[in-house]
C-alpha cells in the first residue's frame, strides 16, 4: 500500500520526464519498494561492468541486493520508447502471474524520475541468445536441438 502511495504522491513530479499517466493505480497489488540508493548500491552505481542487457524499456544491470538476491535491474530510460504506462502495466502483470517458467518480478523503485523494475537475476542470458549463439554463454545446445526449438 505504502508504495502504491508513493507512486500517485510521485506521479505530478515524474510526468515532466515521462509524461502523465492515467492508469488507474488502485487495483495494482502490493510490490516491494527499493530505494535509488539500493539498487544504485546494487549495481556499483550502475556501472558498464555490471550491465548485462539492453531492452526496449532501457538497461538492464546485474546487481547484489542487500539481504544478498541476485537482481536484474532494468532502468527505464527516458530515451525509452515505453514509458510509466508500460511501466506500470509490467508492474501489474508480472505482479499477478506466479509460474516456474516465468521471471519472478522482486519489486521496484519510483523515486523522483527514476523508474526501475527489479527481477530475479536468470543465468544463461535469453533463450535466444542461447539458441543462436553469441555473447557469454554456458549451455551449448547441438544444431539438433537448436532446431527442434525454433520450429515447435
Ligand atoms: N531477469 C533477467 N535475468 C538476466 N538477464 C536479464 C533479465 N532480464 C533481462 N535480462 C537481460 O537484459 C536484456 C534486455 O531485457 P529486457 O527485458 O529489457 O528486454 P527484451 O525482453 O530483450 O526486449 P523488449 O524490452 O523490447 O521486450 C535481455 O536480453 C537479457 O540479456
Amino acid at each position: 500500500m505504502t508504495c502504491f502511495s508513493f507512486l500517485f504522491g510521485r506521479r505530478i513530479d515524474s510526468s515532466r520526464q515521462f509524461g502523465v499517466v492515467d492508469e488507474d493505480l488502485g487495483d495494482v497489488p502490493n510490490v516491494k519498494c527499493y530505494s535509488y540508493k539500493e539498487l544504485k548500491n546494487a549495481t556499483g552505481d550502475f556501472c558498464d561492468a555490471n550491465k548485462i542487457g539492453e531492452g526496449g524499456f532501457g538497461s538492464v544491470y546485474k546487481g547484489r541486493l542487500k539481504h544478498g538476491e541476485i537482481a536484474a535491474i532494468k532502468v527505464l530510460s527516458t530515451e525509452s520508447r515505453q514509458g510509466v504506462p508500460e511501466f506500470l502495466a509490467e508492474i501489474k502483470t508480472m505482479s499477478e502471474i506466479e509460474h516456474e517458467n516465468l521471471v519472478k518480478l522482486y519489486g521496484c523503485c519510483v523515486e523522483g524520475n527514476h523508474r526501475i523494475l527489479v527481477y530475479n537475476y536468470l543465468e544463461n542470458n535469453s533463450l535466444a541468445q542461447t539458441l543462436l549463439g553469441g555473447g557469454h554463454i554456458n549451455i551449448q545446445f547441438s544444431w539438433r536441438t537448436r532446431t527442434r526449438y525454433l520450429t515447435t
